[in-house]
């Protein structure tokens, strides 16, 4: 095997509760993160030499700060092998959405490029690595849908019913570090039990400070609420809701006000990525 073609599935939070604060700045949550059947395509094709190559152009993203680069070469300081390969991606998920694109882009390097190299590295083993480059990386390592607690790390697989989702994208993009690092953030919601999830009695702690920061956040939520129930992802800037089929998800993407973008997918419990490369 020389080459590997393999997706970078979205996420949202069904929801996000910050539940306090760690010595190093870090916050306690409790979130639901749901697994989307979209995303981006990563390509991983071996070199003969141990050049690391990337072929695409991210903007606003260098080689130092691309987190699907320093994926590799954590990869390689770690398993201490020197192989190569040429990586390029096809983006489609929108930046500082929370999504999770570029941690799902990193993701998708560790696993694909320890099966490329054949490193032999564990699940575990890279949902460590995973945590070094950013606190959403290990759910796509593990690639179930799953209840998360300590910083994101702390992962339940949890199956969820397979509703379609509307996402969309106000125009503007939300820094997560500005969102936790405002005086006005809620970091005091009490923690919850899987049952109060299933109860629905749950929110996102970052949604109020960020449609007060964001005017375009706060305008997308009250244009989705028309249609069904409408709650930010991470710390934004997208918006979702959810529906029962295909076609409703899509009758509310044909509407969609002129200067915002969106796509409708469906919620897994199993990430495609895991599927592609058949792993459990
Ligand atoms: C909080 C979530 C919910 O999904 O937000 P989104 O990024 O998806 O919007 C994510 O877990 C974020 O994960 P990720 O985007 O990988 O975060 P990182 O790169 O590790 O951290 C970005 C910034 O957020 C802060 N941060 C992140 C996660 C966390 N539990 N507490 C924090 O205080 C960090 O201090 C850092 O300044
Ligand atoms: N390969 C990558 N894809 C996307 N963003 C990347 C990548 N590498 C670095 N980044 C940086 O990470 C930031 C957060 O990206 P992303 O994970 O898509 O958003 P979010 O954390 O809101 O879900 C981007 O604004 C970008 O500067």
């Amino acid at each position: 095997m020389t080459q590997l073609t393999l997706p970078c599935p979205a996420k949202i939070n069904l929801f996000l509760h910050i539940t306090g604060q760690r010595a190093d700045g870090y916050h306690e949550l409790q979130t639901l993160f749901q697994l989307l059947d979209h995303g981006d395509t990563l390509y991983l094709h071996s070199r003969d030499d141990s050049a690391l190559r990337f072929t695409s152009k991210l903007p606003g993203v260098t080689d130092s700060t691309n987190l699907i680069m320093r994926a590799a070469r954590l990869l390689r300081e770690y398993s201490g092998c020197h192989h190569g390969a040429d990586i390029a991606i096809d983006k489609v998920l929108p930046m500082g959405g929370g999504i999770g694109g570029g941690s799902s882009d990193a993701a998708t390097a560790l696993l694909g490029l320890n099966h490329l190299w054949q490193l032999g590295l564990s699940t575990e083993e890279l949902a460590r690595l995973g945590l070094q480059l950013g606190a959403d990386v290990p759910v796509f390592i593990l690639g179930r849908t799953a209840w998360a607690e300590g910083i994101g790390e702390q992962l339940t697989p949890i199956d969820t019913p397979e509703r379609w989702y509307f996402v969309l994208r106000p125009p503007c993009e939300v820094a997560t570090a500005e969102i936790f690092s405002h005086e006005q953030l809620t970091r005091d919601t009490s923690p919850i039990k899987i049952a109060a999830f299933l109860e629905g009695a749950t929110g996102n702690s970052c949604q109020e400070l960020v449609r007060r920061l964001y005017p375009d956040v706060d305008k997308a939520l009250i244009w989705l609420d028309q249609f069904a129930p409408a709650r930010l992802t991470g710390t934004g800037s997208c918006v979702f809701a959810s529906f029962d089929n295909k076609s409703a998800a899509t009758a509310v993407l044909e509407e969609m006000p002129k200067g915002m973008t969106g796509f409708v997918a469906r919620g897994v419990n199993r990430s495609p990525l895991h599927t592609t490369l058949d792993i459990a």
